[in-house]
């Protein structure tokens, strides 16, 4: 359907911001197919645009585009690099109000948040201008005599970027800030939930000045996207792939990649536990889970899946969080004024978070706050679930197994730290956990003990740009942010040895 077919739910300051067809060397292109697919506003269930359904057939040429850009790329100097980046980065900030209003009608999280994400996202640019100039290699003598050994690191070359809708701005940001800094250059496919997004970021690093088919974006729908990704990871010329999402899908990148032995990075899924000793500070633990677990209504990532509070403060506990979630939260449209949670992106989430409400009552946990679908007035055709609380968890149910990814706060009461530890880790993924309590000595004794690739002591959210940020387990592998370790993701290392003859 043509773009004039559907209505704006919003006005931007600038309407230039917004585009509806791929991105390949600096062109704006439809797919071969000619096929579309429709973006959809979460909170009211109407779709607002439409983009090209690129297939596999898309990928070739994008990819080749991407590869003779890349040889070019990489003889720019750092600097040349960093300013780019930091071109972009200005645009990006600028164009805050307007990027704001695309992302909350297309993820559905209020405008507070999408401004919290940009802010977040733009952290990202800053930090990995600076980490191009940061790149450096080593030079040493080794235990050879005459000799001298040197490193040098180079961009691996052309990257796939697979990214979800959940933070569709920052997701981007994170992987092409590390991408563009080390010299590589980059085909984005967005989630069909969220392209516009991203097709508004390919606008703003064409006006950054980065020269053709060196930030690349390929939409494609849902059906068309396990194919598109897998020609993706299986292209001669791509060489490094990088993916934020579930854990079903990463092991099928991982598999599509190992044809070609690709360098990967895997960013999967949480089921994060939140432990609260009975020596925390309630308050502050309340206000932490507050801020993580209703972020974006419960879908991120590293999001408090199973909250565990000692057997002596859980009835506190859990009244506390009852009273400050039925203040604090007021679900709507996330474009409405006052709205704190706004709809879940996809109406599959929906069905995920009733049937996990609804296996855990058949099990014996009680539903202490919430636990149904609403249809808050004007949005009727959105995709809303009440914040939710449900008490006497236990490992049997889908909310302990899986990740919820819905606004379901889930409490586990335990007695010893030794069981806190065991039911923790008792799961196969190892993203991040939280621990609250105001013993320094049992603090450090759970972040060596708990299986998780970030640990937050007496601290909620975690995430930054100068964070390194990555799982263990089936949580995945490979850093996103922080110093040195992300942009090493996108780089080589080269070794030489010189034999060095002495003549004096
Ligand atoms: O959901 C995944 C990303 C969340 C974050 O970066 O904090």
């Amino acid at each position: 359907m043509a773009q004039e077919m559907y209505t704006l739910p919003f006005k931007l300051d600038d309407p230039s911001l917004l585009h509806f067809d791929s991105y390949v060397n600096n062109r704006w292109v439809k797919a071969q197919s000619t096929k579309q697919f429709e973006v959809t506003d979460p909170g009211t269930g109407a779709n607002w645009a439409s983009c090209p359904d690129n297939g596999p057939e898309d990928v070739p040429s994008a990819v080749e585009a991407a590869h003779s850009s890349f040889l070019e790329y990489r003889k720019q100097t750092p600097r040349q690099r960093a300013q780019l980046l930091m071109k972009w980065h200005t645009l990006i900030v600028e164009a805050r109000d307007d990027l704001a209003k695309i992302l909350t009608h297309e993820t559905g999280k209020p405008l507070v948040e999408s401004y919290a994400e940009l802010d977040y996202s733009t952290g990202f640019t800053w930090w990995f201008s600076g980490e191009a100039d940061r790149i450096q290699g080593t030079v040493f003598s080794p235990s050879m005599p005459g000799r001298r050994v040197f490193t040098v690191k180079q961009p691996i070359g052309v990257v796939a970027a697979l990214v979800p809708w959940n933070f569709p701005i920052a997701m981007v940001l994170r992987k092409a800030g590390a991408a563009l800094a080390a010299g590589c250059t980059i085909i984005v496919k967005p989630s069909p939930e969220t392209p516009i997004t991203v097709l508004a970021l390919a606008h703003l690093a064409e006006k950054a000045g980065f020269p053709p088919g060196i930030f690349n974006v390929l939409t494609t729908s849902l059906d068309n996207t396990p194919s598109l990704s897998e020609a993706l990871c299986k292209h001669d010329l791509v060489k490094k792939v990088t993916f934020t999402g579930s854990t079903r899908v990463g092991r099928l990148i991982a598999a599509h990649c190992s044809h070609g032995l690709k360098k990967v990075t895997l960013e999967l899924g949480g089921n994060c536990p939140f432990i609260v000793f009975e020596d925390a500070n309630m308050e502050q633990a309340i206000t932490q889970l507050l801020a993580l677990k209703w972020r974006h209504a419960g879908q991120a990532c590293i999001t408090a899946n199973r909250i565990f509070v000692q057997s002596g403060v859980y009835q506190k506990f859990t009244q506390m969080l009852k009273d400050r979630v039925s203040s604090a939260l007021v679900v709507g449209h996330g474009a409405d004024e006052g709205t704190t949670m706004g709809p879940l992106t996809t109406p599959q989430a929906v069905r995920k978070a009733i049937s996990h409400v609804e296996d855990a009552s058949k099990r014996g946990a009680k539903v202490v706050l919430g636990g149904k679908q609403i249809k808050p007035p004007s949005c009727e055709g959105g995709y809303f679930f009440e914040p939710t609380i449900m008490t006497d968890i236990t490992s049997d149910m889908l909310v302990f197994k899986e990740e919820s990814f819905a606004p379901i706060a889930s409490l586990c009461k335990f007695e010893t730290e030794e069981e806190a530890v065991q039911t923790a880790n008792d799961t196969s993924m190892g993203l991040a956990s939280y621990v609250f309590t105001k013993d320094v000595n049992r603090l450090w004794r759970m972040f060596e003990n708990l299986e998780a690739g970030m640990v937050g002591l007496n601290t909620g959210n975690q995430s930054a740009a100068e964070t390194p940020f990555g799982g263990i387990k089936q949580s995945g592998y490979g850093k996103e942010s922080g110093k040195d370790v992300a942009v090493n993701e996108f780089l080589i290392t080269k070794t030489g040895t010189l034999t060095v003859e002495d003549h004096f």
